[in-house]
């Protein structure tokens, strides 16, 4: 097992990472917490592969309840977020208790927004199952549900207490999502780590990166770590995470976040970026092609069609102040910048590159 450690002011934690480690959760857990009640929370699919063994462990050291919501991006939402509020009261939980959440983003960001708010505060340990959320979204601590509005409108700062990633869990998870977390790999590859996208752009299919894929999920941690540290609020360095993210909320929102999965959107607005980088002289000619090639080769998609007024949605991206965006291009393969233009421009400018 590899451990990473995460500093932020006034709290840190472990991110644990090995194989088969899900089986001894409360040795860890412990370690950390010390719980009269655990509520765990997870999707109908997670809970049909790992429930029970999570439960197992976990009933050793507290009363454990398990609350099992529908898989899928729309139960990042207001009604489920309730769900979870009455669960918690129900069983009785109190400050001193404690949330773990087994799944991919979605449970992960629902869960830590829940466990952020209740009793103003009770702890959180995230548990992710996808690659997804053992790349990026169990870490760093952004929680968040998805309103009509716009894509993780609402949401806090809220670090979990630890993090366990069990990569013999991605067993289990359908191609497409795994191409899903591929595609925030890609991110951080294209952003931080020349030599991370070199490697994706060399590997021969899934089986050869599953092969490997504790050490890239190590990887991608590590540089969220960094990234984390130096700014936890996403009001600098952090910003660079969200490359591509522009444009992929734009289409997530657009298909009423069921059209496309998160992936499959931040893939396809990393070309969007990429493209505007160029098109501006900012980013090295030839970058846009290696990202799209890169996206085509794992089956995401290179093409996604949206109405031009709905390209104004980025007024609403947490990136945007006032009337201007920031958005993050790419210099070149492997360092990105913060680049802040007028929201109409953006929008006008995608106009042009979209297709
Ligand atoms: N907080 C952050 O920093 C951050 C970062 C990136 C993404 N996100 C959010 O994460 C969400 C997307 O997360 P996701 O891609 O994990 O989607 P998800 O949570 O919907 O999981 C994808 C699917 O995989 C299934 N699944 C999960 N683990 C499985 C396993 N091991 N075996 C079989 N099936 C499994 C789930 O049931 C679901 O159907 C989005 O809402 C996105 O906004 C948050
Ligand atoms: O951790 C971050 O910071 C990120 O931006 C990671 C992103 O991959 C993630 O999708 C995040 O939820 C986006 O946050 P938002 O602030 O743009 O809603
Ligand atoms: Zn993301």
């Amino acid at each position: 097992m590899k451990t990473l450690h995460v500093t932020v002011p006034n709290h840190e934690y472990d991110i644990l990472i090995g194989k088969n480690i899900l089986n001894q959760a409360a040795e860890y857990v412990k370690n950390v917490s010390n719980p009269a009640k655990i509520m765990i929370v997870t999707d109908e699919n997670v809970n049909r592969f790992y429930g029970e063994r999570l439960i197992n462990s976990l009933e050793q050291i507290a009363d454990v309840k398990t609350v099992v919501l529908p898989a899928g991006e729309t139960t990042k939402s207001l009604d489920f977020l309730k769900q979870l509020y009455d669960a918690a009261f129900d069983f009785g939980m109190t400050r001193a208790d404690l949330m773990v959440a087994l799944g991919g983003g979605v449970v992960g960001d629902l869960a830590g927004f829940c466990a952020s708010t209740l009793f103003r505060g009770v702890d959180v340990i995230q548990i992710p199952t996808t690659l997804l959320a053992q790349v990026d979204s169990s870490v760093g601590g952004k929680t968040a549900i998805d309103v009509p509005q716009g894509k993780n409108l609402v949401g806090t700062f809220y670090q979990p207490k630890q993090v366990i990633i069990d990569t013999e869990t991605l067993k289990t998870l359908p191609g497409k999502e795994f191409a899903s977390g591929l595609a925030e790999v890609i991110k951080y590859g294209a952003i931080w780590d020349k030599a991370l996208f070199s490697r994706l752009e060399e590997a021969e299919g899934k089986d050869a990166l599953l092969e490997n894929i504790a050490d890239i999920v190590f990887t991608c941690c590590d540089i969220k770590r960094q990234v984390v540290e130096k700014d936890e609020h996403d009001t600098g360095l952090r910003m660079i995470l969200n490359f591509g993210h522009t444009a992929g909320h734009i289409v997530e929102k657009a298909y009423h976040y069921t059209g496309y999965t998160h992936g499959q959107a931040v893939a396809f607005g990393m070309i969007v970026a990429s493209r505007l980088g160029e098109k501006m002289g900012r980013t090295a000619l030839g970058t846009a092609e290696r990202v799209l090639k890169l996206i085509k080769k794992n089956g995401l998609p290179t093409a996604i069609d949206i109405e031009e007024q709905q390209l104004m949605g980025a007024a609403l991206d947490k990136k945007a102040t006032g009337s201007s965006i920031s958005v993050i291009l790419l210099k070149e393969i492997g360092k990105c910048e913060i680049y802040k233009m007028p929201v109409t421009e953006f929008a006008d400018r995608c106009k042009e590159i979209w297709k």
